[in-house]
């Protein structure tokens, strides 16, 4: 089911009514085989995850990101991509976080990758939303690869202030990346810190993996909640933590 041009009025919506939204971020190369995907997505639809993000770092063929999103296909939510670089575009998805890694000392992650990928974006009609990705603590491979000057875990000033001159130059999303399998995960002190500070939809994602974790961060305020490697790890954790985020309601 297609929802291009309709993904940022889909988040707004739930947004609205007082929940925060769940991602499944699904990396095409960390699928063991096509055949767990079509049952994993399916588990994850039932317990109400809200998108699909699919993305990685490393090792995404364009094959293998379409046959992933081809499976994806009839569902009737959002397929968000997540890109590590400008590999990661298909026209088969709906939209894409334009993210540029704001905490890079490489202008690569900060202008260049968007620059080359913009005018392929534009043939594929995908939709943009305009996302600052902010590598906090631990950072994981796209930490490494991205050339993050990591945001300390307990500084939340700088992250907050990050967060303020991304919202001043008109970003909508700002994406609180702890790393992909990182130990710790985001402080919810540090969500409401900048909640506090700022109106920007905040994404926070990286370590993940109980259902406490989730609900404190959920109840910080971060408005999408984004799991990875718990969905191939513990399928269960996996759909307890969205039934979990969807219960909470956010409190202005
Ligand atoms: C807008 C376009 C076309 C590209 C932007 C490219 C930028 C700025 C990338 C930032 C740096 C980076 C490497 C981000 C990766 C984000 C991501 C998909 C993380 C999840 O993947 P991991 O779990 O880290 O990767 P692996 O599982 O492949 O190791
Ligand atoms: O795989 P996990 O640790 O859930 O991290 C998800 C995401 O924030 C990585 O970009
Ligand atoms: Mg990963």
């Amino acid at each position: 089911m297609k929802m291009k041009g309709r993904v940022r009025n889909y988040i707004n919506k739930v947004l609205e009514e007082g929940r925060p939204l769940h991602f499944s971020l699904i990396d095409p190369d960390k699928l063991s085989s096509l055949k767990d995907l079509s049952m994993l997505s399916k588990q994850l639809y039932e317990a109400g995850t809200d998108a699909f993000l699919i993305g990685g770092t490393l090792g995404i063929s364009k094959i293998e990101l379409e046959t992933c999103l081809d499976i994806l296909e009839d569902f009737p939510i959002p397929k968000i991509l997540f890109p590590g670089n400008v590999n990661v575009v298909s026209e088969k998805a709906d939209a894409i976080l334009f993210i540029s890694l704001l905490n890079s000392d490489d202008i690569y992650y900060v202008i260049g990758a968007q620059v080359l990928g913009a005018p392929i974006i534009k043939k594929t009609r995908l939709e943009t939303l305009p996302t600052a990705y902010l590598i906090v603590g631990y950072g994981g491979t796209a930490g490494h690869i991205g050339r993050a000057r990591l945001i300390p875990f307990d500084n939340y000033d700088l992250a907050a202030a990050y967060v303020m001159a991304a919202e001043f130059m008109g970003m909508e999303f700002a994406y609180l990346e702890a790393g992909s399998g990182s130990p710790e995960t985001i402080r919810p002190e540090m969500i409401s810190a900048i909640k506090k500070i700022s109106n920007i939809k905040l994404i926070v994602g990286g370590g993940i993996k109980t259902e406490d974790k989730a609900t404190k961060i959920a109840e910080a305020g971060a408005d999408i909640i984004v799991t990875g490697n718990i969905i191939e790890s513990n399928i269960e954790n996996a759909t307890k933590i969205i039934r979990q985020i969807k219960k909470t309601r956010i409190i202005e």
